[in-house]
């Protein structure tokens, strides 16, 4: 069973900064011990931050760009050059700023890409970059919602009862845009290390009741656990409904 740890960071600042200093490291042990690493990204205010904070970091280049592959948890299905694109903003946040493989960016597709508007057709071409079977991605990192969403599983919806496809198309999304391409849980729980990065108090909700055992169906970020080890990292907001006590590092 892998191990379950909070994190408390003051404020959101120090939640970003702090977690792509986290990603060096890690990023760096993974690769110093089998040459290459897959990080998986998230969308969402907190996901975003983080790589700006790691194109900003000194140490960045302690990860050797070259042999990372990088793919997302999901991707909201509008046009490739849209702002509301998780891989735009990620681009200019960090993939643009970073010596990559291109052929190891791993993008779900647009809504004017090679599928047209069939979002089925895009989320079935993902699930097939991720066979004979989903990696067992060295870093997953996953926001949430405020109602408990993680990538874009919602609280039961049809994604969250998926226990055969690793990629579905969501319809009828209940956080804008409306459509997307997301993992589903029993392709997020192939990964070995599951982030969950979220601040504000708007999420303290979701947090307190994922770890205190709620249900994937009702509170989906709560069945995100990684194979190795799942780690929240909140900050004073998200975390302030937590009733056991989390260490908290000096700012
Ligand atoms: O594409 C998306 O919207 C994300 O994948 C989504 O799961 C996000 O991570 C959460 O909604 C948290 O978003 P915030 O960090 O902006 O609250």
């Amino acid at each position: 069973m892998s191990k379950t740890e909070v994190v408390v960071y003051e404020n959101p600042d120090l939640l970003a900064a702090a977690t792509a200093a986290r990603l060096v490291t890690r990023l760096v042990d993974v690769q110093a011990a089998k040459g290459s690493a897959s990080v998986v990204l998230t969308g969402g205010g907190t996901g975003i931050a983080i790589l700006r904070e790691l194109r900003d970091s000194s140490a960045r280049d302690a990860i050797d760009w070259s042999r990372l592959d990088v793919y997302w948890g999901d991707e909201r299905f509008v046009p490739a050059d849209s702002d509301e694109r998780n891989e735009k903003q990620a681009r200019e946040a960090l993939l643009d700023h970073v010596p990559l493989d291109p052929k190891r960016v791993h993008a779900m597709a647009p809504s004017d890409g090679e599928f047209g508007e069939d979002v089925d057709a895009a989320a079935a071409a993902y699930a097939k970059i991720l066979t004979p079977e989903v990696p067992a991605f060295d870093i997953m990192l996953l926001g949430l919602g405020g109602e408990g969403h993680t990538a874009s599983i919602f609280p039961e919806s049809p994604a969250v009862f998926e226990k055969e496809r690793s990629v579905v198309a969501v319809r009828d999304c209940p956080k804008p845009p409306p459509t997307r391409i997301s993992l589903t849980l029993p392709a997020i729980r192939r990964a070995q290390d599951i982030w969950l990065v979220t601040g504000g108090e708007a999420k303290a909700d979701a947090v307190s009741q994922a770890l205190a055992g709620a249900g994937e169906v009702q509170i989906p970020v709560a069945g995100a656990r990684g194979s190795r080890r799942t780690l929240w990292l909140l900050d004073r907001g998200s975390a302030s409904k937590l009733t056991k006590v989390y260490q908290t590092p000096t700012a």
